[in-house]
């Protein structure tokens, strides 16, 4: 029987930068059409969580995979499944925004990029800005330039790190119908956030990262209470 293979798996990562330990033995696992927020408090090791998955950072122990393989440094054809969403937008401020998403075109060499831009960009509401330089943005344009530019290699999974900080209500709507339109076909979607609303909006599944270590986790239903979620967070963050 073959075995299941997860989007993502995390085994027993463990990161530590001089005397500290940062991760402490985090398993999670996280398949496609799956969505998972991670949430703690301040310094609970989300940013190190989030970099040593994606590869930036190497840890100190434990394996990362990735639809079977292990991510390495330099995993070129494994870092291309993986939509990345951080606090820099790696925009051009000079360019349109259709220059920077033509640029990211060439550059990941994807298929009818030019065709795809101009779509993404209505997507995204920035068609009407598409000719004039990012420089002139809004933080809340910029997001959504920078979700453009993410989904623009079609990835197999999102990893976004507090993807709503700065968007105004409805671009913050806009963000969560294209994320859940993703995860309808299959896209899998990591997130950090610190912002249970939309943790509740969009998430399948939470875990509580606290003091280096995953403290709870659990699955979120349709029209679950928001006050409750904020109460088992409370729980679990002063269990660590
Ligand atoms: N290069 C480093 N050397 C030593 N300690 C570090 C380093 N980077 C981060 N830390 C420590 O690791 C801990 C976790 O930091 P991290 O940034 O991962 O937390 P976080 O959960 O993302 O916090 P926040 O919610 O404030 O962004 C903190 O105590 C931080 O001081």
């Amino acid at each position: 029987m073959k075995e299941l293979v997860h989007m993502l798996e995390l085994k027993n990562l463990t990161k530590i930068l001089g005397d500290k330990v940062i991760l402490r033995n985090v398993s999670l696992s996280l398949d496609r059409g799956e969505s998972l927020a991670v949430v703690g408090p301040n310094g609970a090791g989300k940013s190190t969580f989030f970099k040593c998955t994606v590869g930036l950072l190497r840890p100190t122990s434990g394996e990362v995979y990735l639809d079977g393989e292990l991510i390495s440094k330099n995993s070129m054809s494994v870092k291309q499944k993986i939509g990345f969403l951080g606090h820099e937008s790696y925009l051009y401020s000079t360019l349109t925004p259709l220059e920077n998403l033509k640029f990211y075109g060439k550059l990941y060499k994807i298929k009818e990029a030019d065709k795809k831009s101009a779509e993404l960009l209505k997507e995204v509401g920035l068609h009407l800005f598409r000719d004039m330089p990012v420089r002139s943005f809004s933080r809340g344009m910029v997001q959504r330039l920078s979700i453009a530019r993410v989904l623009l290699a079609e990835p197999e999974i999102l990893m976004l790190d507090e993807p709503h900080t700065g968007l105004d209500v409805e671009a913050a709507y806009l963000l969560n119908r294209i994320l859940k339109e993703k995860q309808r076909r299959g896209t899998a979607i990591l997130m950090i956030s610190h912002d249970f609303e939309q943790v509740q909006e969009l998430a399948d599944r939470v875990a509580v990262l606290s003091k280096g270590k995953i403290a709870d986790t659990m699955a979120i239903r349709q029209g679950s209470n928001l006050e409750a979620l904020k109460e088992w967070y409370e729980k679990a963050v002063k269990g660590a």
